[in-house]
């Protein structure tokens, strides 16, 4: 008889982390193309990074690379988008948590129109409100060289948290 396969604890493995240099916001987005074909539906992407960091950008790049409709742009005035696919892809969920106070209960709150584990949802400023969501989850942090505000300089550690993540190949990135 086969023995069933071990639950995974996260507790024994180490997060998949991959570590990347990004010089404009050209090459930013192009990792954005190239981080949606690691993507697929019920991921949860969590990007953090100061004002200006490039987040945003990121997204964008994720948005053309899982080909969904309307282009990405800063959420100002609503807390979440919803990109639907414009292939048989998953749509994407573009959520602007600053502004999002109460967390995940205010999200689901929404009224997003979408099922959230059959989307890609892509959150900046989640830290500490969305992390309920699963446990799998791939956590962006940009830093931006300091006291330079003309650097186009992007330092980004990906860290992809639970079993999702353990063998997803995000290493292929920085070649
Ligand atoms: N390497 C880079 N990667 C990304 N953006 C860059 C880079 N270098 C310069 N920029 C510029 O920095 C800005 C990043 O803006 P973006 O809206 O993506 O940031 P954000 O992190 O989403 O900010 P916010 O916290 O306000 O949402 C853009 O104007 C972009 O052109
Ligand atoms: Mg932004």
């Amino acid at each position: 008889m086969e023995r069933p396969a071990a639950p995974y604890d996260p507790a024994e493995h180490d997060p998949a982390e991959t570590r990347l240099t990004i010089t404009s916001p050209e090459q930013m987005r192009e990792l954005g193309r190239r981080l949606a074909k690691l993507l697929r539906a019920g991921d949860l992407v969590m990007l953090s990074g100061e004002l200006g960091a490039g987040k945003t950008t990121l997204t964008r790049g994720l948005g053309e690379g899982l080909g969904v409709r309307g282009a990405v742009t800063s959420p100002t005035f609503v807390i979440a988008r919803v990109h639907p696919s414009l292939g048989d892809g998953p749509p994407l969920v573009h959520v602007d948590a600053y502004r999002l106070g109460g967390g995940l209960d205010e999200m689901e709150d929404l009224d997003l129109d979408v099922s959230l584990p059959d989307s890609v949802i892509v959150v900046e400023w989640g830290e500490g409100k969305v992390e309920e969501l699963t446990e799998d989850r791939l956590q962006v942090v940009i830093h931006r060289a300091v006291g330079d505000t003309t650097d186009e300089v992007r330092h980004l550690t990906l860290t992809g948290l639970g079993e999702r993540w353990a063998d997803a190949g995000l290493e292929t990135l920085t070649a």
